[in-house]
């Protein structure tokens, strides 16, 4: 079974998802791109008002692959005491001395997750470097939303190799990208940890338009968890990962 990711852009629509048990709540501004970010400020306001035992994650936009501008993105996120920053890696730059500056804020114990664009075709080789650099885990996700969702772009097949690949090195691994309810069925099978969504809690499918209730009821419940929802928190993936 997998987890349920929502990403929401307000503390208003935080607090709508945190009553559907949602396991993890994504702080995203969707209508600022694949990876828009909130303002830390908001970020901190709602990590304040969610109950303490919900699991939070946050981006930090789409930014350009330079090792400070990203360093300093996360570590001010990070601070707001999210669970999670989501990294986006964007084609261009330098991604392997982006990995290695990061590593300095993963080395302070924060759970760093790298966000990889099934549409940019990114090497998959960078998987063992992630983990090498202390991130806690690796998603796919879709930079261009016009273009599909992840099943679209990717055949089950090659899922399933990035799935096992992420978690022989011991990383939380998510699945997202304009995911529709017809796609779960066809994702659950992969065990990956999380499945992300916001298109799919929209109305009409759009994912800068209201969250809809019935949408994210109806995937929350194929997604009930069957066995403990605590194997996605960060203490315990640490343990699993042999981090102390
Ligand atoms: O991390 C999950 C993303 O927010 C998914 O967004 P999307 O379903 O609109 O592609």
């Amino acid at each position: 079974m997998s987890a349920m990711l929502a990403s929401v852009n307000s503390l208003q629509e935080a607090l709508f998802v945190e009553t559907f048990a949602v396991d993890v709540i994504d702080l995203k501004q969707p209508a600022q791109g694949a990876l828009g970010a909130l303002d830390v400020d908001s970020v901190k306001e709602i990590v304040a008002r969610l109950n303490p035992d919900t699991l939070v994650s946050a981006t930090v936009g789409d930014l350009p692959m330079q090792p400070e501008v990203l360093f300093d993105a996360v570590d001010a996120m990070a601070a707001t005491g999210v669970d999670y920053v989501k990294i986006g890696f964007f084609p261009g730059g330098d991604w392997s001395a982006c990995i290695e500056r990061l590593s300095a804020l993963a080395a302070r114990g924060y759970a760093l997750i790298a966000v990889l664009f099934a549409d940019t075709r990114p090497d998959l080789a960078l998987v063992p470097a992630l983990r090498q650099a202390g991130f806690r885990g690796v998603m796919l996700d879709t930079m261009d939303k016009q273009r599909g969702s992840l099943t679209d772009l990717m055949t089950i097949e090659q899922l399933q190799e990035f799935v096992v690949l992420a978690k022989i090195q011991g990383l939380l691994t998510g699945l997202a990208g304009s995911l529709r309810r017809q796609d779960v069925s066809a994702l659950l099978p992969l065990q990956a940890d999380y499945l992300g969504f916001r298109g799919g809690l929209c109305q009409r499918h759009c994912r800068t338009a209201a969250l809809d209730g019935e949408r994210i009821a109806g995937i929350r419940r194929l997604l009930e968890y069957k066995t403990d929802p605590s194997s996605v928190r960060p203490e315990t993936l640490r343990q699993q990962a042999g981090i102390a």
